[in-house]
């Protein structure tokens, strides 16, 4: 039974209810914004853990064959610090969503020229491999992200599906639906996180599952 916890139209009747959430207007895709979702004090802590901790991005479903792909560095972040116990709540609370269905928080950093192609967050399902981590976790559901910081030039979030350019503005979060209503994966949630132009990007990213993720994880 597809119920409708498992689609996400909970999630999307929870951000539509709150007054300090905007829906981005489109019929395609469950889009959605929030200003002020992480304090200036909570996004200097983040960039600077991703600062200390951060290597080279990898692709987890890699089938461009492009090297370029994703040129920016990841931060595998450290879930026992407070600021990051208390950020990942918030995704957790804010989408309503059981944190046991959370990837552990990434962060991201772009400098001059650093981009990671359009793209999206879900697995091609035909490419799930039925061994891997991946399948124990099912695909992925919703995507949460914060902009750590106001790039000086460049650097927004393009939805190119729907003609929508998000630019980043510190604190902020984004969140989408990577399916749609009957629980099929949505096309329109392609983006492209553009190129910085000047200065530098830093983002936290949340991504939630279909199912717990796998306990002892590293
Ligand atoms: O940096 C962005 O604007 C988007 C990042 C992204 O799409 C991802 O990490 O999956
Ligand atoms: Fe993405």
């Amino acid at each position: 039974m597809t119920s409708i916890l498992a689609t996400g139209e909970a999630t999307k009747a929870r951000l539509e209810s709150r007054p300090d959430v905007q829906k981005v207007p489109t019929p395609k895709l469950d889009l959605f914004r929030m200003r002020a979702f992480a304090s200036d004090e909570e996004c200097a802590a983040l960039i600077d853990m991703i600062e200390r901790r951060r290597r080279p991005s990898t692709l987890s479903d890699d089938t461009s064959g492009d090297a370029a792909f994703r040129t920016s560095e990841t931060c595998d972040m450290d879930e026992a610090d407070p600021v990051v116990a208390r950020i990942n709540l918030r995704f957790c609370e804010i989408l309503g969503i059981d944190a046991a269905l959370g990837e552990p928080l990434q962060g991201q950093r772009y400098l001059v020229g650093q981009e990671f192609k359009a793209h999206t967050d879900y697995f091609d399902p035909r490419g799930m491999d039925l061994k891997s981590t991946r399948s124990v976790m099912g695909q992925r559901t919703w995507t949460a992200m914060v902009y750590l910081n106001t790039p000086e030039a460049g650097g927004a979030t393009r939805f190119k599906a729907i003609g929508k350019t998000i630019q980043p503005v510190a604190g902020m979060m984004l969140a989408w639906n990577n399916r749609r209503a009957d629980g099929s994966v949505n096309p329109s949630t392609l983006h492209h996180a553009m190129k910085i132009r000047a200065g530098r990007k830093y983002v936290l990213t949340k991504w939630f599952c279909e199912h717990p993720w796998p306990s002892g994880r590293g």
